[in-house]
């Protein structure tokens, strides 16, 4: 059985001060029974690093060019440089502010795992959706479009984010999280075959150190994507501790 991974999206949060955080985690928890993943704003990026924990430092999004003419972007490769593991891509957040779409984050999954980088796809509902009673379609149509052909499973994370449980502090019920996440997970094997098993699928939307253990107990959740909970050790290391167990 895959480790659980407790990640967190620091989002545009955090200052250099916040490496005292991430020491801290790493003192409670200096060999995680679960896969720890920090992504900070990039800027932060070297300086988490550098503080060799046993955590992997991501990135919250990347371009799909190797190099080029493409002012405020980052390329993946720049990104494993600087020793990144991991790249957020197609938050919901990113899909509304920036416009992505999932064919733009197919192309940003095949750059980041050629570069050598886990790519963690965000996919999610708005309300709208739910109430419309679109839910599983629309995540669906998400991961078809957001994973190319050529697609590595074995270095492919996907986050069920739904869009109206993100920082607000409600979230789907156990029953609604384990329907969709059967449903990406019967998508991925229909994809992958056996691979698509081993394929962690993380919950993401308003987890809270109250929450985290019922909701990682629920079948196919393999941990969190976690964002404003993941921004003091206070929050975060219940977090930790909930998907080690
Ligand atoms: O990427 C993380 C999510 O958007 C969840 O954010 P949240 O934990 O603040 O609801």
């Amino acid at each position: 059985m895959p480790r659980k991974i407790a990640a967190g999206n620091w989002k545009m949060n955090g200052s250099l001060a916040s490496t005292a955080m991430v020491e801290a985690l790493a003192k409670a928890f200096p060999a995680p029974e679960c896969e720890v993943i920090v992504c900070p704003p990039f800027p932060l990026i070297p300086a988490l690093v550098n503080l060799n924990s046993p955590f992997t430092i991501g990135a919250q999004d990347c371009h799909f060019s190797e190099s080029g003419a493409h002012t405020g972007d980052v390329s993946p490769q720049l990104l494993k440089e600087i020793g990144c593991g991991a790249v957020i891509l197609g938050h919901s957040e990113r899909r509304a502010d920036h416009g992505e779409t999932s064919a733009l984050v197919a192309r940003k999954v095949t750059a980041t795992q050629n570069a050598g980088l886990t790519a963690i796809v965000c996919v999610g509902e708005t309300e709208a959706d739910r109430d419309g009673g679109r839910t599983l379609k629309v995540v669906e149509g998400q991961l078809a479009g957001s994973l190319p052909d050529g697609t590595d499973p074995d270095a492919l994370v996907i986050a069920y984010e739904p869009v109206w449980a993100i920082g607000t502090g409600r979230t789907p019920v156990n029953d609604e999280i384990a329907e969709v996440h059967a449903a990406i997970r019967d998508t991925l094997e229909a994809r992958f075959g056996g691979q698509g098993k081993e394929i962690r699928i993380l919950y993401g939307g308003s987890v809270k150190p109250g929450n985290a253990s019922e909701i990682f107990a629920i079948a196919n959740v393999d941990g969190g994507l976690v964002g404003g909970a993941s921004l003091t050790a206070e929050d975060f290391g219940p977090i930790v501790a909930a998907a080690e167990s």
